[in-house]
């Protein structure tokens, strides 16, 4: 059979290769089996609404459920149908030092809280020290905090790299953040490296010292030319109203180390105005106005942007996104190339499936068989000029400075440079322009990385995705499933706000962007759907069998095999995309019950959250996913996988289901045995249902840690379960 391996080489040196998966063909042929079974199911349950032998609202419900399940389905299969992998040559990269082209970096953080500066500082650093000319690097940090705290971490991360930059490359280091480097057991010490630890364990225990004590005391700041900016923190400064601060920590034109032989990178400090009349668009509004202060100041045609938590784990990552940047071939259609969030830190079987395997591996090699993936936040290299309009048309900034392939050449230290910069980054700025809307990040969704990369899509921009064997971006998970869901619930909302806007992906994606890449970017949209079928299926066929009221066909009936395959078939399928995507079966199991965790509290929140806020009646932004874990106890039943619940009403529903399905479970064995007749469907569902809920059970009677389910919400599930079975005495007798 032809096997589609694509090259593409530069004056002989192959940068990149793409082939197909292995596993396309036989894909194809299974999902026409499988549409054939979705419609034979469809006629089985038209049928039954036409000869109604079950109660009405029992077969619209599954029928409701089986559209959703299909549907989503549908979207599954789009992005299944022609996966490929490559592979990158970085060593083939063959540019001279002075032709690398400049590269900026955004690093965004918010909150010193809820995301430690000394975390932010190690981001910093990890990607201060790529193996790339250090003077062609600019890292900008985005502060929405508007803490001095992190600007102080951010000193301290200056003077530090001094010496970091120059051990790394001297020693040919491969974990660039010093935490993950001083933490591994796995090398021996030289004398340098044990007195460099020292160094940084003395600059974090300072960072952690002035971050607990709430305030930068003047002793701690040891060089001169800082001493004023901190006077900015007046009384009237606070996180949500306060001026512009922007500074220069580090200049490559004049910093070295201090043997003088290594450049530093530019290193900036950006914290927009905040002011409580003007809307600040979250993340999308920050990375706009990096775009913009990092346009004024230097301009780089590539970008790099990340979460704090994301450290450079890779020092040629930006060596392997230039093999399809500068590619000639290619370049001028390509947007950005996105490289996938990995994680440091997962428990054995990753028990809250907190490294997305489907969203962040699986699905993005689907989707690099069409138009190339989406955009997930982090990790990911832009070609500047893809936010100023589509591959050939050109969409002007308001001001020349900010052209996008404007040579800035004056000093970042420059009077009128450090003004404009100032202006550009002032709340009122975008009043008026295209920023958010034609320019820049898109905003009008929480998930504004999901809506940009799908927005450049649609102007037919081209992305390619790029995993290194070696992780090139890491961070880290939530460890407890309170934030899990909590994380999940915004991304829900915010793919809500995506489907009920004009570009819907379903309609305005499948027009611009094609059938498959449309319909796969549906798989995201329409996520919080899933709650729909999960719900249903969690509570309907269950309280039926209380009232031994039958839902599915007998395992005498044929049709009783179709829903055996269909079920079968769709489980073994996503176990083989997990698996053969490097996954382990343990992670698949606790993959699958996720999606039904996230069913009964992430959607279902998120959709009634998201229908409060278009009535007008709430307001939620964009809580932050907390990265600090100094509970140690809770730490630990993270490690031993037990799960973490706490108090939250988003728990409420999964544990009425848990109930439901064990009464039910022990009801239909008590019919199997006493009456010797079962609804074998009903009874498997009603099973495999317990079996996931195992680790609730437990969380309900047997634990007395604080990671238990809380006594008041095993209560309300309690009468949530009565209220449920007398309504079915109404609705399914
Ligand atoms: O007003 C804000 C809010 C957030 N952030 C930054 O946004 C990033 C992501 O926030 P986080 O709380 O870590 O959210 P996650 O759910 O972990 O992030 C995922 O989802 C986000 C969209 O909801 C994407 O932006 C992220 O890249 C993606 O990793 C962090 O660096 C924050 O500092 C800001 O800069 N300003
Ligand atoms: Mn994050």
């Amino acid at each position: 059979m032809e096997r589609r391996h694509r090259e593409h080489a530069v004056d002989g040196r192959t940068l990149h290769t793409c082939h197909p998966c292995r596993r396309t063909v036989p894909y194809r042929i299974y999902a026409v089996v499988h549409t054939c079974g979705i419609v034979a199911l469809m006629y089985h349950h038209v049928h039954s609404l036409l000869t109604a032998n079950t109660p009405l609202i029992i077969t619209c419900l599954l029928l409701l459920s089986d559209i959703v399940l299909t549907f989503m389905w549908a979207t599954a299969t789009c992005l299944r149908f022609n996966p490929v992998h490559r592979t990158e040559y970085p060593e083939n990269y063959a540019a001279q030092p002075e032709d690398f082209p400049k590269l900026d970096v955004f690093i965004c953080t918010a909150d010193p809280y809820k995301e430690p500066p000394i975390m932010v500082v190690n981001t910093a650093l990890s990607v201060m020290a790529y193996d790339y000319p250090s003077d062609k690097i600019s890292v900008y940090v985005s502060d929405d905090g508007g803490s001095s705290l992190t600007l102080f971490a951010l000193m301290e991360a200056a003077k530090f790299s001094k010496h970091w930059l120059p051990f790394c490359k001297n020693n040919n280091v491969q974990d660039r953040s010093p935490e993950v480097y001083f933490s591994s057991k796995s090398h021996s010490w030289s004398d340098e490296a044990e007195k460099l630890k020292l160094m940084y364990e003395d600059m974090k225990s300072r960072v952690e010292h002035v971050v607990e004590s709430g305030k930068v005391e003047t002793a701690f700041i040891t060089a001169d030319q800082f001493r004023g900016i901190f006077d900015l923190w007046t009384e009237k400064f606070t996180r949500h109203d306060h001026p512009t601060v922007i500074q220069v920590l580090q200049n490559s034109v004049t910093d070295m180390d201090d043997t003088k032989t290594y450049i530093m990178p530019n290193l900036i400090y950006v914290s927009r105005e905040k002011s409580k009349v003007s809307p600040h668009h979250f993340k999308a509004g920050a990375l706009n106005t990096l775009l913009r202060v990092s346009g004024v100041m230097t301009n780089s045609p590539i970008i790099l942007t990340l979460d704090c938590d994301m450290y450079s784990n890779n020092p040629v990552a930006p060596t392997h996104a230039l093999c399809y940047l500068t590619d000639p071939e290619i370049k001028t259609g390509l947007g950005f190339v996105q490289f996938p969030q990995k994680f440091q830190g997962v428990s054995k079987n990753d028990i809250y499936a907190c490294v997305y395997k489907r969203l962040f591996d699986i699905n993005s090699i689907g989707f690099d068989g069409l138009m190339g993936p989406n955009h997930v936040g982090t990790g990911c290299f832009f070609n500047r000029r893809v936010f100023y309009g589509g591959p050939s048309n050109l969409i002007l900034p308001e001001i020349d400075e900010l052209k996008p392939d404007r040579i800035a050449k004056k000093s970042i230290k420059a009077q009128d440079v450090l003004a404009l910069a100032h202006n550009v980054a002032g709340c009122v700025y975008e009043h008026n322009t295209n920023w958010g809307t034609k320019i820049g990040f898109r905003y009008g969704s929480l998930v504004e990385d999901y809506y940009t990369g799908y927005r450049l899509h649609c102007k037919g921009w081209r992305s390619a995705f790029c995993s290194p064997k070696r992780a090139a971006f890491c961070g880290d998970v939530p460890k407890s499933l309170i934030d899990v869901v909590s994380q999940q619930k915004r991304w829900a909302i915010g793919l809500l706000e995506v489907v009920f806007s004009r570009y819907c992906p379903i309609i305005y994606g499948v027009k611009s962007m094609g059938l498959l890449m449309g319909v796969g970017y549906c798989q995201y949209a329409f996520w919080a759907f899933w709650s729909l079928p999960v719900i249903v299926y969690g509570f309907l066929p269950q309280l039926a069998l209380l009232y031994g009221v039958s839902v599915f066909p007998k395992s005498s009936d044929p049709w009783f095999w179709l829903y055996i395959v269909l079920f079968l078939g769709a489980y073994a399928h996503d176990l083989l995309d997990f698996v053969l995507e490097g996954g382990n079966y343990g992670g698949w199991w606790n993959d699958q019950r996720m999606w039904s965790i996230r069913g009964f509290s992430s959607f279902l929140f998120g959709f009634i959250e998201f229908t409060l806020k278009t009535l007008n009646l709430s307001t939620n932004g964009f809580n932050l996913t907390s990265k600090t874990n100094d509970d140690e106890e809770q730490s630990k039943r993270y490690e031993q996988e037990i799960f973490d619940f706490g108090p939250s009403p988003m728990f409420l529903p999964m544990t009425t289901a848990a109930i439901v399905n064990l009464l039910a479970l022990v009801w239909g064995l008590y019919g199997l045995l006493a009456w010797g007749q079962g609804v074998v469907l009903e009874l498997m569902l009603a099973s495999f249902a317990v079996v996931n809920c195992l680790p609730i059970y437990e969380a309900m009677m047997l634990r007395k840690d604080e990671g238990k389910l809380p006594k008041r919400i095993c209560f309300l599930a309690g009468i949530l379960t009565f209220v449920l079975i007398v309504l079915g005495f109404f609705f399914l007798k």
